[in-house]
């Protein structure tokens, strides 16, 4: 299988603590992702290596099997790359669709209004499209972050904590936009996600982080099943994820 992204035997140390510690990850277009594990396993981390942010220690990230481990954040978000945050990162003094046509225009030089109308459409949006993006409820600015990085077709996408904030309605409305991003353009997707069910539900593959380390990863019912991914993680977060659900 051809891989989009390759993140070889990452390392990143902080003092003594090792933040992340040999970890290999691939995606393959079209493929939805699913990264979890307990508070300060390395998700943030390794999203940071990934997009450029954070250089690592040891290790290496490929996109389309070129290393683009020294490149910086801007040259991945030129090549295909995007991130969302934990917080917010909206233009908040935009419209709703300006804030679209801006990423488009960053990228390419030129706005695709045709695109970005069928994205704010798909992620219900059309109604707030000359609203500033400043003044909508936090569930439908996470919509707005989703359009507005997948608004120049990225190749990969990385996404953090999408769903949080939002209600069951607009966590049903978020999945079915991810995996219509996978499906009809083949973006990789790679999500970082405290609800659990919801990574379960929408991810065809999970990759459990523990301290630092890949804990187990594999089709989501496998990894719910592994002992140890329930020890260190599941455990704790069953009851959390079926009330959030
Ligand atoms: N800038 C930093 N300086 C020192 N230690 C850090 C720094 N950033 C992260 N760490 C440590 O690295 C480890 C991994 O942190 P990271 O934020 O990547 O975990 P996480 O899985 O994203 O956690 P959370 O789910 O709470 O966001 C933790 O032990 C954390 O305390």
């Amino acid at each position: 299988m051809r891989h989009v992204l390759e993140v070889e035997g990452v390392g990143v140390r902080f003092g003594g603590v090792r933040a992340l510690d040999g970890v290999d990850l691939r995606l393959a277009a079209g493929e939805v992702c699913g990264l979890i594990g307990p508070n300060g396993a390395g998700k943030t981390t390794f999203f940071d290596v990934v997009s450029g942010i954070r250089r690592p220690d040891a290790g290496r990230v490929l996109l389309d099997g070129t290393d683009i481990t020294r490149r910086s954040p801007v040259w991945r978000a030129r090549h295909g790359m995007r991130r969302t945050f934990q917080r917010q990162q909206l233009f908040g003094q935009l419209t709703v669709a300006d804030n679209l046509l801006v990423a488009q225009e960053w990228r390419r030089g030129g706005a695709d209004a045709g695109r970005a109308d069928g994205l704010l459409d798909a992620c219900g949006l059309t109604d707030v499209s000359g609203a500033w993006a400043g003044t909508l409820p936090v569930g439908r600015a996470r919509m707005v972050e989703l359009a507005r990085a997948a608004a120049d077709r990225p190749r990969v996408l990385l996404l953090d904590e999408p769903a949080s904030g939002m209600t069951a309605g607009e966590r049903e409305l978020l999945a079915s936009v991810v995996r219509g991003l996978a499906e009809e353009s083949g973006c990789a997707v790679l999500l970082v996600e405290h609800n659990v069910a919801f990574v379960m539900e929408l991810c065809s593959r999970v990759v459990v982080l523990d301290l630092g380390t890949v804990l187990a990863e594999g089709a989501p019912e496998a990894v719910r099943a592994d002992r140890r991914v329930r020890e260190a993680y599941l455990g704790a977060q069953g009851d959390h994820s079926a009330a959030q659900s």
